[in-house]
């Protein structure tokens, strides 16, 4: 085996060449509407900030009165009068900003919760097409580190920024009026300054994007790393894996160093003009003294209110950097957010719809069979010239399937035979529209799948998946996400059905046990057990399943077959069957070729005529033989 070796895929849809840049305050925008319902209360906490801010600038004012009145006269009294003054506006400073804060702290971990959760709504309704091309890792790090991220810039840079920007405008006026020729002096490198800011700006929001991908990609290697943790050790492959991890890590680590050597350079830039300037009028300050052209008051207080603005101009360098990380957030954030979501409301005129149905997509085109519509359309589940193709597949392959045209009767099960690949897992994932064909329909008892809600469809479809997902909550749970409303009673029926009551009754808490990440507690067969009682537990009209008895051995591969013949007698089912114990469940089959149905007839009649269909059963049937 290679060496695992992790690269952004070209065609993921976060890759950064493939997003429009938008400018940061743009971007950041974009929050208004989840910040909107706070806005009250960040505008005052804004205002409180900028007066706290501005009382620190009154101090150089009161040092002034200080050197030149009682400190100049000789006077005790004065002095202690001036130091209780400093002491006063030190204090309501402090409180200015504690009050800041606690303005701010519980509104926005308020926006964070409510952006998260919409978040993990769309998440929800998005179409299985969007999760087929978004690597988990990047929605992982989008729902949480980026959130973060936001809440942090509506926390600190949002308000600073425009506290910073009033503090050096009203100081910047201050030394002027003081002296306005030390005050030139001083503000001399604030043009200079504003332009590297935003030289910066757009440097450090590209290395932002970068890194912030990155994490994403990591968040998926980890995830994946944990979930095949069994693989990982199965195959000995932990130091390969570790290396191909190290390597992904040091990616990040020298992207997040170009976002350093950025944040230093401005930083230090931000830091050395000033003190330069700085320096330079303090000599001229102290040559007017020394002149008698100035007061020794007006000299400190000039540098007091210059050290007072040192931090307001320092702190630009990396609150233009936090809010570059969040425009960056924001933009990785929406570009989930703005995928056009499955729609659960039934469309108004039927289908030819597209891929997977979408809110707003124009229907991809399909021929409907001439007459289709005219006709009425028989019971049971009904595919008529039904063609799809995956929305990423590549534009020259052909349709994963094309002209699929079967008819199964109310209450009937058909198999669905065919070679790996063929296409049976998606001709499956039609019937709860999990996708939607491209062309050609499908019907439930008469009624166009497309002109029933997404949410109905699923109360009358159930549906077992080949590979058995169970969910980290306890075993009866899992079985009762298959029915909004069933009881006690549809959960015992449902693990007799498939075998599970058995070892359901026998975990230590009986079906209140807690079946671990995944399932992963269970055993293949048991998870496989669980998924087709979660299938079954709301008696639905139709049924699904994909391979599902593929985990069990011979004998309880018997038991759940004979109850599933309970199940499937009441039902119209299409089963996916790879052995031939699974095709004598049904009452026909259906062979899935090259995209077709090439063929359909009984177990025997196809053993005997259809040479493909022998190839395909023949293994089996020695076997069992
Ligand atoms: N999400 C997807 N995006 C693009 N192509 C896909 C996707 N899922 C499946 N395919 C492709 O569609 C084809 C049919 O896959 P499908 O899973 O339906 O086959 P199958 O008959 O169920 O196979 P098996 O018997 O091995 O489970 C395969 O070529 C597969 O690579």
């Amino acid at each position: 085996m290679a060496d695992t070796t992790y690269a952004t895929n070209p065609t993921d849809p976060t890759s950064l060449s493939a997003l429009p840049q938008r400018s940061a305050v743009r971007s950041l925008l974009r929050l208004w509407p989840f910040v909107r319902p706070v806005r009250a209360r960040l505008f005052t906490a804004a205002f409180v900030a900028v007066v706290a801010s501005c009382l620190s600038l009154v101090i150089p004012l009161v040092l002034k009165w200080l050197v030149d009145g009682p400190v100049a006269a000789g006077d005790p009294g004065g002095v202690w009068l001036g130091g209780g003054y400093l002491l006063l506006l030190g204090l309501a400073e402090a409180l200015l900003f504690g009050l800041r804060r606690w303005l701010v702290a519980r509104p926005l971990s308020g926006v964070e919760a409510a952006m998260r959760a919409a978040l993990y709504g769309r998440l929800q309704r998005l179409p299985v097409a969007f999760h087929d091309r978004w690597p988990s890792g990047q929605l992982l790090s989008r729902g949480t580190t980026d959130l973060q991220m936001l809440r942090m810039f509506l926390t600190f840079p949002l308000t600073f920024l425009l506290v910073n920007g009033v503090t050096i405008l009203v100081g910047g006026v201050i030394l002027v009026a003081q002296r306005w020729s030390l005050g030139l002096v001083l503000l001399s490198p604030l043009l200079p300054l504003l332009v590297l800011c935003s030289v910066f700006e757009v440097k450090y929001g590209r290395a932002a994007r970068v890194v912030q991908d990155q994490i994403g990609d990591l968040t998926t290697v980890v995830e994946e790393s944990v979930l095949g943790i069994r693989i990982i050790k199965g195959f000995g492959r932990h130091r390969s894996q570790a290396r191909a991890f190290k390597e992904l890590t040091g990616r990040l680590r020298a992207s997040e160093l170009r976002k350093a050597r950025l944040l230093a350079w401005i930083w230090g830039l931000n830091t050395a003009l000033p003190e330069c300037a700085l320096g330079a009028a303090l000599v001229l300050g102290a040559v007017q003294v020394a002149d008698g052209a100035l007061s020794a008051g007006t000299l400190v207080a000039f540098l007091s209110t210059a050290l007072a603005l040192r931090w307001p101009v320092e702190s630009i360098g990396f609150l233009l950097a936090m809010s570059n990380e969040a425009a960056t957030a924001t933009d990785r954030y929406f570009e989930v957010m703005d995928e056009p979501e499955v729609s659960d409301a039934p469309a108004a005129d039927g289908p030819e719809t597209s891929g997977p149905a979408v809110r707003g997509a124009p229907p991809a085109g399909g021929e409907r069979p001439s007459g289709d519509r005219a006709r009425p359309a028989p019971g049971g589940l009904v595919f008529s010239g039904v063609a799809f193709r995956y929305p990423d597949a590549p534009p020259d392959a052909p349709p994963t399937l094309e002209d699929v045209t079967l008819h199964i009767r109310p209450g009937e099960t058909m198999a669905l035979v065919g070679a790996t690949g063929s296409g049976k897992t998606t001709l499956t994932a039609l019937v709860p529209r999990l996708y939607d064909p491209t062309a050609g329909r499908i019907t439930l008892d008469g009624r166009e799948l497309a002109t029933i809600g997404r949410d109905e469809v699923r109360s009358l479809v159930s549906v077992a998946f080949e590979e058995p997902t169970l969910f980290s909550t306890t075993a009866a749970e899992n079985v009762l996400m298959g029915a909004a409303d069933a009881q006690e009673a549809d959960l015992r029926r449902a693990l007799r059905v498939a075998q599970a009551d058995g070892f359901v009754d026998a975990l230590p808490q009986g079906g209140a046990t807690p079946v671990g990440e995944q399932g992963l507690s269970l055993s293949g067969g048991q998870r496989q057990r669980l998924a087709l009682a979660r299938a079954v537990v709301g008696r639905p009209r139709f049924l699904i399943l994909d391979d599902p008895l593929s985990a069990l051995d011979v004998h309880t591969e018997a038991l759940v077959e004979a109850a599933l013949r309970q199940v499937l007698a009441t039902t119209t089912a299409l089963v996916v069957a790879h052995r031939p114990s699974t095709v004598l469940l049904a009452d026909r089959v259906a062979l899935l070729s090259g995209g077709r149905i090439t063929a359909v007839g009984t177990h025997h009649e196809l053993l005997r005529d259809n040479a493909e269909y022998a190839a395909l059963m023949s293994g089996e049937e020695e076997a069992a033989r």
